[in-house]
């Protein structure tokens, strides 16, 4: 869970519901206003400013349609996320066509109900800033890089390829004071050793044949934004020494130039490799690593935070809609179980890929698991070449829930025991057995 400090409506008429949401929306970090009458959050709202209005459709006066539709006239208006009972499910969607933004049918599960206000009340400086994900996992994720946005430091984001590592620190750059200055981002493993010290410092004019004119470097292109170091760990050893140089000292030389040239910007690094295997092995030097290592920002591997598997899969689902003409109507539940039992050896990477294949070549209404995985026999439409026995298929849904559990307890073993209704030991074990990393 992952809800800013901000403040949102509460419109809700039930004294015990009301009470009841409050508290645990406060113990979630947020200030709730609370009105139970849809008149009096209708004048109020005229004037507050809230991140979102969760708001019960029925209610004793206006009903929420009413007080939605007044407030949803202002340019500026708060999403809105409706309580409903069973039988306003009609009134829900309609209400969703009008433009609000999601409902929860009584009674609704606390834990579902907080994922969906979480994705309401984000912060959204600019349209192009991403959020990372609906997972415990990466809601600290993104809580450590909103903090890390207010501060200069360098930051190191490591993690599996294809996990985010590039939209997190792009991340961390829309959240920071220099959001409008340049992100500069160099990827160090695919510019060619022998011109990436020109590419990274620039150049001066006749500095070597064919230098023909002044080349201004990343480096000043960065003019006051981050400077996004990826695969650092690829960088030659010579050139580690000048970014060594240009942390400590601020500044560096263009090739061939005579004078420093100050750096103005902040250094954002990413790898994929292990950088203190490479500084013992002699390949990378170990003064540089501390340096660009004074924050270290870990993006979980995919399968670790399964969660975030449906919420990403509608998410390309309908980025895919809009590029593609497609029959698609929706995702099946079939699929969607399968996507959380794969391992993503490629992260988001791969399922991004898998979802564009998909959407531009499945048949049929909904996107089934065959769409998604046909390359993989278990998954392939009606043949049982690769049908898991029962026994297989016990040992993942056991692997997802102690993953689940770990999740939600941050990793906390001793509580997702508790959670699980298990030994400490025996979950040990079972992690142990179904090879779950520890977090
Ligand atoms: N939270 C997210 N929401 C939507 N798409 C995402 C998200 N995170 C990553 N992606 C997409 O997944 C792909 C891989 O992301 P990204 O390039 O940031 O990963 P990376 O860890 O930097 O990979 P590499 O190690 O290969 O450099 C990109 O297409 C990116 O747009």
């Amino acid at each position: 869970m992952s809800l800013e400090p901000v403040t949102i409506a509460l419109v809700e008429d039930d004294p015990i519901m009301g009470e009841s949401l409050v508290q645990r929306l406060s113990l979630e970090g947020l200030t709730v206003r609370w009105w139970q009458r849809g008149r009096e959050a209708v004048s109020a709202l005229r004037e507050a400013r809230v991140r979102a209005v969760v708001c019960d459709i029925r209610l004793p006066d206006i009903d929420g349609e009413t007080l939605f539709r007044e407030i949803a006239r202002r340019p500026d208006a708060p999403p809105f996320l409706f309580i409903t009972g069973f039988g306003d499910i009609d009134q829900a969607v309609r209400l969703m066509r009008a433009g609000a933004a999601n409902y929860v049918t009584k009674p609704f599960d606390l834990e579902d109900f907080l994922v969906r206000l979480a994705e309401l009340v984000r912060p959204t400086p600019g349209d192009d800033t991403p959020v990372l994900g609906v997972s415990q996992a990466m809601g600290e994720v993104e809580r450590l890089l909103s903090r890390l946005a207010r501060v200069a430091a360098p930051v190191l984001i490591c993690g599996e390829t294809g996990t985010g590592k590039d939209v997190a620190a792009r991340f961390l750059h829309a959240r920071s004071e220099a959001a409008a200055k340049p992100f500069v981002a160099v990827n160090c493993a695919a510019i060619p050793a022998d011109l990436m010290e020109s590419e990274l410092f620039g150049h001066e004019k006749g500095a070597f044949t064919g230098a023909i004119q002044r080349h201004v470097g990343y480096a000043e292109r960065t003019a006051g934004g981050v400077l996004f170091l990826d695969e650092i760990g690829e960088l030659r050893p010579e050139l580690q020494a000048k970014l060594l140089r240009l942390i400590e000292e601020r500044s560096f030389h263009r090739v061939g130039g005579e004078r420093p040239v100050a750096f103005d910007g902040r250094i954002l690094a990413a790898t994929n490799a292990d950088l203190p295997a490479l500084v013992e092995a002699g390949r990378f030097r170990q003064d540089l690593y501390y340096r660009i290592n004074v924050v270290t920002v870990r993006m979980p591997a995919l399968r670790d935070r399964p969660d975030d598997i449906p919420w990403l899969m509608n998410r390309f689902f309908t980025e895919f809609a809009e590029r593609h003409e497609t029959s698609v109507k929706g995702i099946s539940a079939l699929t969607e179980e399968a996507a959380r039992a794969h391992a993503w050896p490629g992260n988001i990477r791969e399922l991004r890929n898998r979802m564009e294949r998909a959407m531009a070549l499945a048949l049929g209404a909904w996107l089934m698991p065959g769409d998604l995985f046909p390359d993989l026999a278990e998954y392939g439409g009606p043949g049982l070449s690769g049908f898991g026995s029962l026994e297989d298929a016990r040992l993942e849904a056991e692997r997802r829930h102690i993953v689940r559990a770990l999740a939600a307890t941050g990793g906390e073993i001793a509580a997702a025991a508790r959670l699980l209704g298990i030994g400490r030991t025996t979950l040990w074990e079972k992690m142990r057995r179904l090879s779950i990393a520890v977090q």
